[in-house]
């Protein structure tokens, strides 16, 4: 145990002390805590935790990297989920009798989605718990290791191994009512890669795995027909839900060619629905290997058809916009000329036949129009400013230079430039409000100017980026609002700068087509309802690879799929996200300095060590203010500037008007600190030690119980250490209650303190209003735990609310100690008043300077009723509390005990 003095201390003050045994313990703790934070964190940042989660995605020891694939499947359509492991999901769902505890760990599910082989033992347990909740199951069907034998079968289903250069075609059924998938759409070149798992029915005996080397199955006994007549279709019968006679209760969504012989062909299914008519449980089972794009295609499938359409947001509705930014600018040989700027504008005719109102966008640097050394491209500039009318144009800065390098003025001049040239060149690019910065730089992390000049200058509503809140993983890139500016995530479409030959694309042409003919490029239209590609001028010259994947992008969607791709201009494509994904609309600031990407495009003013590495985060009343003035005496720290707003509190994580205001803002509130002297390099002078560092810390007392408070600070301080004074919560109600007294709050001074935390929510709403505020700050362990759930214990301190006031130069020592600065004399400069009733401040010329009258009120003692009453509503928050500090190691605060 930690001695006494270390009441509350966090474990490595413990193991500071020597205290070996307890770190052992501890860091096993740490360690198991810190990795439970990470993860819960990593599938909380920027995750829909606003909904309830409505998939479980179980998988097996075998299926940890397919189902990793199946996660980022459900991220990227922000499909609510919860993932946990075969074993887990059976205990959790079978606990029948606690079911308070089911939901409590699972929310409200409605699919379950198992990865595992085609084993009865792993699904048939989970069959039954389907029945009793009513869930529908998807089914990824693993394939089968070479090593295993035949497995049972599953609701008369036999599985079959195929080995992926058997398969020469594949076809989505023409009768399956599909939504994104395309009926009868039928094409071959399956791609190699996992063995496939196809379907047949039991007619008797066992299912039949075969050897994959053997390149088909036995497919089992289901005779299947020629793939047009669709005899698969079929054969396996067209269930209705809660079929038990006439048909099979199968309906086949996909089925594949194989080759069983020189010229022998056989159609089987590999992807099909039962309709429940059997077992009662309604599934989908699919047997493509699940990082093809046609199980990205039926798992969104899946859960539509499965959730009746509830669960996937963003329905067959597909907006793409393709920049070409720096349309004049490239290094010589790499720019357009007439014949390039041509066919750009005849492959536009074309696209536009599958996707509606398709028109390259051309982000253009005024300053580089005809600067090319050969004749040819200066011609090729001049088609494209003969041919403005025909594409959109938007702003990219004169010179191509980067924002956040540049002061207001010459940003503001910049865009003149740009403005103006556009206007002496014809070019219409006044009218799209559109804009894009080059190489992201001051849209995220966002440079106020930018956002000021654009709206100035050229009225721009509408930017896109990559870097929001990070460039990887790419589908977790979001959009946001700043200074009444959208700002809508770009996708990568694999087509940079250097990319002009096939020859210098990884892959060639060939790989160029495949990333659009399912590859990764036609899994990002499939999943992002509103795509923002860019590309370059050299995409567009020399083999016009842009002109390659475009085309057959949209081919390849338009083939396989329903979904409707149409270009409608950036407002209304801004529009379009926004209510989609209204959560976007206020951004999670991120912390630039721990992201190399964003270090590189942040302007010169931003200093990283101008921000907080210290917060107090409360509660209201438990002596933070004391805290806070006792802190600032040390010498190596320094807090925030007085706010206009709320005095010594910045409170920038708890309030959304000021948190809208940004980092920068955030940082302005800090005192620059003192920079360490450089000692002059050939000097033979002994140089001086350097200063030592400032710490810098704010409170905030609001942060401890703001719901987004902890998730905001994380994203921007991750590094940060925390500090909660734990004083009694009875006491703290009451302090609080006369603190709202004190300020003529009429509720407060309407009703006795007896009444405020006596009433109930059918009390009038401004009295439950205000007893739900004098209360709900004291059940610590909520609060605590929230903030647990972005923070490693480690980093948090809690200090005893008596301790504080009884014996501050204690606490100080504590306190410093976490923090790991120099000890500082307290025992001297705090000093108990008579009069005050609390410890107060030696000045130099040994006066008490005591703090203000509105801390260490004076006010009538609390009745003892109100002590009971108040004793007895907090025992089951304060045993949590205590169960708490228990699980961290820590020792509880003296009114716990
Ligand atoms: N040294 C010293 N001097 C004065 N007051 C002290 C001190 N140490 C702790 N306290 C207790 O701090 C209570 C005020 O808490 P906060 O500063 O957190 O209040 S606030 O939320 O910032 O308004 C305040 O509450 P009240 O006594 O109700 O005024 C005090 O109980």
């Amino acid at each position: 145990m930690c001695p006494r003095q270390a009441t509350l201390a966090p474990p490595q003050l413990c193991s500071l002390m020597g205290l070996t045994s307890e770190k052992t313990t501890t860091k096993t703790n740490q360690e198991r805590n810190s990795r439970v934070v990470k993860s819960r964190e990593k599938s909380r940042h920027f995750s829909e935790k606003a909904q309830p989660p409505r998939v479980l995605l179980l998988y097996g020891t075998d299926g940890y990297r397919p189902s990793h694939e199946i996660k980022t499947f459900l991220e990227s359509h922000r499909i609510p989920h919860r993932t946990t492991s075969l074993v887990k999901g059976q205990l959790l769902l079978g606990e029948k009798t606690n079911s308070s505890s089911y939901s409590q760990h699972l929310g409200e599910i409605s699919i379950l989605i198992i990865v595992s082989h085609f084993q009865a033992s792993l699904v048939e347990p989970y069959l039954e718990l389907c029945r009793a909740r009513h869930l529908s199951l998807v089914w990824a069907v693993l394939p089968y290791p070479h090593s295993q034998t035949p497995k049972p079968h599953f609701s008369r289903l036999h599985a079959s191994s195929v080995a992926p250069d058997a398969i020469v075609g594949m076809t989505l059924s023409p009768r399956y009512p599909f939504f994104y998938g395309r009926p009868g759409a039928t094409g071959g070149g399956i791609p190699h890669g996992k063995n496939w798992t196809t379907f047949s029915l039991e007619t008797s005996g066992d299912s039949h795995v075969t050897n994959p080397g053997s390149h088909v199955t036995n497919s089992g006994p289901l005779p299947v027909g020629d793939l047009n007549a669709a005899n698969a279709w079929s054969n396996m019968g067209d269930g209705e839900p809660g079929t038990k006679n006439g048909t099979n209760g199968y309906r086949v969504l996909v089925e594949v060619r194989v080759k069983t012989g020189e010229t022998d062909f056989t159609d089987v299914p590999v992807v099909l629905e039962d309709m429940g008519g059997r077992d009662g449980v309604r599934k989908i089972v699919m047997g493509a290997p699940v990082r093809f794009w046609l199980s990205h295609l039926m798992l969104l499938e899946s859960v539509h058809q499965l959730s009746d359409g509830r669960l996937v947001r963003e329905g067959r509705e597909r907006m793409v916009m393709v920049d070409i930014d720096d349309i004049f600018l490239a290094p010589e040989g790499r720019r357009m000329r007439v014949d390039d700027v041509q066919a750009v504008l005849r492959a536009q005719a074309k696209l536009r036949q599958m996707v509606p109102g398709f028109t390259f966008n051309a982000g253009f640097v005024g300053g580089y129009y005809n600067s090319g050394a050969l004749m040819e491209e200066k011609l090729g500039n001049q088609e494209l400013v003969r041919n403005a009318e025909q594409l959109w144009w938007f702003d990219h800065t004169y010179k191509h230079h980067q924002p956040h390098s540049m002061s207001p003025r010459q940003l503001r001049t910049s865009m003149e430039l740009n403005r103006q040239f556009a206007k002496d060149h014809g070019i219409p690019a006044l009218v799209h409000h559109y804009a894009v910065s080059p190489h992201h730089s001051g849209v995220y992390p966002v440079h106020p100017p930018l956002y000021d000049s654009w709206r100035q200058i050229w009225n721009v509503s509408v930017t896109s980026t990559e870097e929001y809140p990070d460039l990887r993983p790419d589908h977790m890139r979001r959009g946001f609002k700043h200074r009444g500016i959208s700002v809508l995530p770009r996708q990568t479409c694999r087509l940079f700068t250097h990319t002009f030959l096939y020859s210098h694309f990884p892959g060639g042409r060939n790989q160029l087509v495949s990333l659009a003919a399912g590859g990764e490029v036609f899994l990002t239209l499939l999943r992002t309802p509103v795509s923002i590609f860019m590309t370059h001028t050299p995409n567009y010259c020399c083999d016009r690879l842009a002109l390659t994947l475009f085309p057959a992008l949209f081919k390849f969607t338009s083939r396989w799929t329903q979904l409707q791709l149409s270009y409608p201009g950036p407002l209304a494509m801004a529009d379009r996200y926004f209510s989609l994904y209204p959560e976007d609309t206020s951004p999670l600031w991120t912390s630039p300095c721990s992201n190399k990407r964003h270090r590189e495009i942040l302007p010169a003013w931003f200093n990283c060590s101008q921000l907080p590495q210290l917060l107090i985060l409360g509660p209201q009343k438990s002596g933070t203010t004391a805290l806070h003035t006792f802190l600032s005496l040390h010498p190596q720290v320094q807090t925030n500037r007085q706010s206009e707003l709320h005095y010594e509190e910045v409170q920038f994580f708890s309030d959304d008007t000021l948190y809208q205001r940004g980092i920068q803002w955030y940082m302005e509130q800090f005192p620059y600190p003192p920079s360490p002297s450089v000692p002059p390099t050939n000097s033979s002078l002994p140089s001086s030690p350097p200063p030592p560092p400032t710490l810098l810390f704010e409170k905030s007392a609001t942060y401890f119980v703001h719901p987004q408070a902890p998730q905001r600070a994380k994203a921007v301080l991750p590094q940060a250490q925390l500090v909660v004074i734990l004083a009694d919560p009875s006491h703290r109600a009451y302090s609080w209650y006369q603190h709202q007294r004190a300020h003529s709050d009429p509720t407060a001074v309407r009703f006795s303190f007896s009444e405020v935390i006596r009433a109930s929510p059918s009390s009038p709403p401004h009295l439950s209003s205000l007893s739900h505020h004098c209360l709900t700050p004291g059940h610590y362990h909520q609060h605590i735990s929230h903030w647990l759930e972005y923070y490693d214990h480690s980093q948090l301190l809690l200090i005893d609310g008596d301790e504080l006031v009884e014996r501050p130069a204690a606490v100080m020592d504590q306190l410093l100690e976490f923090l790991r600065l120099p000890f500082h004399p307290f025992q001297n400069i705090l000093q108990y008043d008579s009069r005050k009733g609390f410890y107060c401040v030696v000045e130099s010329n040994r006066r008490k300077k005591c703090l203000g009258k509105s801390k260490g009120r004076s006010y009538p003692p609390m009745t003892d009723e109100d002590q009971q009453w108040l004793s007895s509503y907090y025992a089951p928050h304060n045993a949590q509390l205590k169960e708490l500090l228990t699980r961290l190691g820590r020792t509880p605060p003296r009114w716990l005990i």
